[in-house]
């Protein structure tokens, strides 16, 4: 890899599709100014085959790409651009699974039950897969995400609607309160570097070590807490009851992808709640047969064929679902409900949606409805109560007018609950669980119950000081007052606001407005201003970056796709990352069924922009800066066009909306005077693609609204992958006679 290197994920989904289409147009003009780009896979699929050489042929084998660019984004030369990619549950790490082994490739099944040490092994390695396993390893700096300028300005000429939530709305969120992770939270900062121990007690004194070698830093803080089973299923069962009561769609949001370990445990929880009889009358034959409530009522129902009785209990699910409390629908075409798939409802996401939607989301018949939204840890599930009160009380947020929440994360080195799947417990017994220090002192303990949720968690204090460091540097540059969302009332904001005030200190913060409040109340405090047209920096622990980072681009810009999103890396280099949303499974689907790809790039151009000059900084590369300048204003003519995909055949798609940003980007590069040989390459190219815009617009569109072939989901078929994202021969001979 030379200096002039940029690094392109290979991921999955919509974000791999539309990179089929971009990349060449992206390669071929950074070629011209000696940026070369590769690409490393990191898709689910190329994961698993990572994890399994030993069991394949040689021209199989893939190489450890993820491993390799953790390492890179230690290093000052990191210049990495991120497309999102699948958080597996295990219902999709086993459909990757059977995907592979039906195409050849001799993986392992995900052993559930892993008796013998080969299926231990193989589970150890599966479980280093699933849920969000890429960005912990990728994001070794903090988070700064905002919605561009021109973003705004389209939003402002183009508003989408926020729908108004109907007078009397029973929407609402219901949340615990009580004996969650927020209340039973304990924190201590290291008064020095120490190794620690997790350590279970039972009633009967019995010791088991939970995990050991646990290295902390000097000034690291440690948490833990834990969320009482008990209290959760009673909890659950009064939801149930309030849903029914007030005749309103039942719904739960949690984080299955990220928060791995613990929420589908509080998923299977839900389930079983909802479904109480059916699990008390065939609960042991639903265990016996291996079928988990944790990994939703879709692998359930689809494991019943090889259950003997399966179609009774079959009948008795959907006879609960009729008799239970209305649920929430995903897809009511296909009969798939929010407790389907622990993936399916991610809370980031699937909240701001509803918001946008004036509180309603959809029932069986595919009509809307008010809904309880069920949060059940109390943390941060107060931000959507206080977003609905605020919508409710003042009528929907208008994109037109409003200003912006951008957010500053602290995300680095696994920061927080994020970082803690390898230190969450379901509690085998009655007992306590202790953190103990290499000494042997107890610095946390906990009285727990059978099946509670425990789980520690680590805050690094080099982290903590560049985000402070970050946060000041975004509030002085956007001359935006800045807020830190931080409740002194929990044991680890507590800590945190003790390390931000002495921090504060080594910057000129003069003139500068920063201000401490707890999550509800920074919301109100956010959501007034933004009513305004005034912006608020939200600075916030890393999972209210996730949140804030959906929530006030959806409600502000319509999608978080069109988000800047940099991770400036701890050592220099820089991480960039392509929107703040997901990989959009529905996408894939529209563009099988009509090859139609929605899929908005625009978030990757700002990425590419951002990483450009980026390189150009560190390298000195002047070319690279060009391409930087033109693409940001390519980018702004392609919204002022308003060239992003539409969502309907016929209309120009994800692969129009490229040519675009390729036509404008090589218009742009032809008339700028900073660099006469970019200048020379490019005026020839844009006239080519100016001069037959009518025939590549044509020949993308001619495709449209038949099947797609793409040979696959997790792994689909590269060549067939070409072939349907770059379907312009006219387009591809242009492209393809740069350089
Ligand atoms: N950085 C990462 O790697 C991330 C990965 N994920 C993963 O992505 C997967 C899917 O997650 P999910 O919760 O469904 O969220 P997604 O963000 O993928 O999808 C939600 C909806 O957002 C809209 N949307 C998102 N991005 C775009 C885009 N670029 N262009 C157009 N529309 C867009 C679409 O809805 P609409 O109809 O409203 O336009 C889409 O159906 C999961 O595996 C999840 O873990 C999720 C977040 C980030
Ligand atoms: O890593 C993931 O699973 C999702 C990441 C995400 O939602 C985010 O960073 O906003
Ligand atoms: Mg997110």
């Amino acid at each position: 890899m030379n200096d002039s290197t940029i690094v392109y994920t290979h991921t999955d989904e919509a974000p791999a599709l539309a990179t089929a289409s971009f990349l060449p147009i992206v390669q071929a003009y950074a070629k011209a100014a000696d940026v070369s780009i590769e690409t490393r896979d990191i898709s689910l699929s190329g994961r698993i085959l990572a994890a399994f050489p030993e069991r394949l042929k040689e021209d199989q084998k893939v190489s450890d790409a993820l491993k390799e660019l953790g390492q890179l984004a230690t290093k000052p030369e990191a210049n990495i651009i991120k497309l999102p990619n699948i958080s597996a549950s295990i219902p999709q790490l086993k459909a990757a699974i059977a995907e592979l082994q039906a195409a050849g490739y001799d993986v392992p099944d995900y052993p559930e039950d892993a008796s013998t040490d080969e299926e231990r092994e193989a589970r150890a390695r599966y479980d280093k897969i699933k849920g969000s396993a890429v960005n912990p390893v990728l994001r070794e700096g903090n988070s700064d995400r905002r919605a561009p300028a021109s973003v705004k300005a389209y939003a402002r000429k183009h508003p989408h609607v926020n729908k108004a939530f109907a007078a009397g709305s029973k929407t609402r969120v219901a949340t615990m309160g009580h004996d969650d992770f927020f209340s039973n939270e304990k924190s201590v900062v290291m008064p020095s570097a120490d190794t620690l121990t997790i350590r279970h007690t039972a009633a009967d004194g019995t010791e088991t070590v939970l995990k050991s070698g646990l290295a902390v830093l000097d000034g690291e803080i440690v948490d833990a807490t834990f969320l009482s089973a008990s209290a959760l299923d009673a909890f659950l069962a009064e939801t149930l009851k309030q849903a029914k009561a007030d005749n309103v769609l039942y719904s739960v949001h949690l984080k299955a992808t990220m928060m791995k370990v613990s929420d589908p445990i509080i998923f299977g929880h839900v389930v079983k709640a909802f479904f109480a009889d059916v699990f008390d009358k065939h609960g042991a034959a639903l265990e016996a047969a291996g079928l988990t409530p944790n990994d939703g009522l879709g692998s359930i129902l689809a494991g019943l064929s090889d259950v003997v009785g399966g179609e009774q209990i079959a009948a008795d699910f959907s006879a609960a679902i009729a008799a239970g409390p209305r649920l929430s629908y995903t897809n009511s075409d296909k009969g798939i409900t929010n407790l389907h798939v622990p993936s399916d409802v991610i809370v980031d996401a699937s909240m701001p949606a509803l918001v946008r939607n004036g509180g309603k989301l959809w029932g069986v018949d595919g009509g809307e409805d008010d809904t309880l939204a069920v949060i059940p840890d109390s943390s941060y599930a107060g931000v959507y109560q206080a977003t609905i009160e605020d919508v409710i009380a003042n009528g929907p947020l208008d994109p037109a007018t409003i200003g912006t929440v951008p957010n500053v994360g602290l995300m680095a080195q696994a920061a927080e609950e994020y970082g803690s799947h390898d230190k969450t417990f379901e509690i085998a017994s009655d007992g306590r669980v202790d953190i103990v220090n290499a000494a042997g002192d107890v610095l946390i303990s906990h009285n727990v119950h059978k099946g509670d949720i425990w789980r520690a968690t680590q805050a690094k204090d080099v982290p903590i000081r560049d985000w402070v460091k970050l946060a000041v540097t975004r509030a002085r540059a956007s001359n935006t007052p800045a807020v830190f969302w931080l409740d002194e009332k929990r044991a680890h904001d507590a800590q945190i606001i003790a390390k931000v005030k002495t921090y504060l200190k080594d910057h000129d913060t003069s003139g500068l407005t920063i201000e401490i409040m707890a999550p509800a109340e920074a919301t109100k405090y956010s959501l007034a201003r933004i009513r305004q047209g005034l912006d608020t920096i939200s600075v916030t622990g890393n999972v209210l970056r996730d949140y804030n980072t959906d929530l006030f681009p959806i409600l502000e810009v319509g999608t978080s796709a069109k988000m800047l999103s940099i991770v400036p890396l701890l050592n220099g280099g820089g991480l960039f990352e392509t929107g703040a949303g997901g990989s959009a499974p529905k996408h894939v689907q529209q563009l099988v069924e009509e090859n139609f790809l929605r899929w908005d790039s625009l978030g990757e151009f700002f990425a590419l922009a951002a990483s450009l000059e980026h390189l150009s900084d560190t390298t000195g590369n002047k070319k690279a800066l060009v391409l930087s300048t033109t693409l940001d204003r390519a980018t702004g003519t392609f919204l002022e066009e308003d060239r992003s995909p539409g969502r309907k055949v016929g209309t120009i798609d994800n692969r129009g909306s490229h040519f675009y940003l390729g036509l404008y980007w090589a218009q742009e590069l032809a008339i700028q005077t900073d660099d006469a040989e970019l200048a020379a390459i490019f005026a020839p190219i844009a006239e080519a693609l100016a001069s037959q815009e009518e025939t590549i617009v044509a020949e993308l569109i001619a495709v449209q609204g038949k099947p797609a072939d793409i040979g696959g989901y997790y792994k689909p078929d590269a060549v067939k992958i070409e072939k349907v994202m770059r379907p312009s021969a006219t387009l591809n001979k242009v492209i393809d006679s740069i350089n």
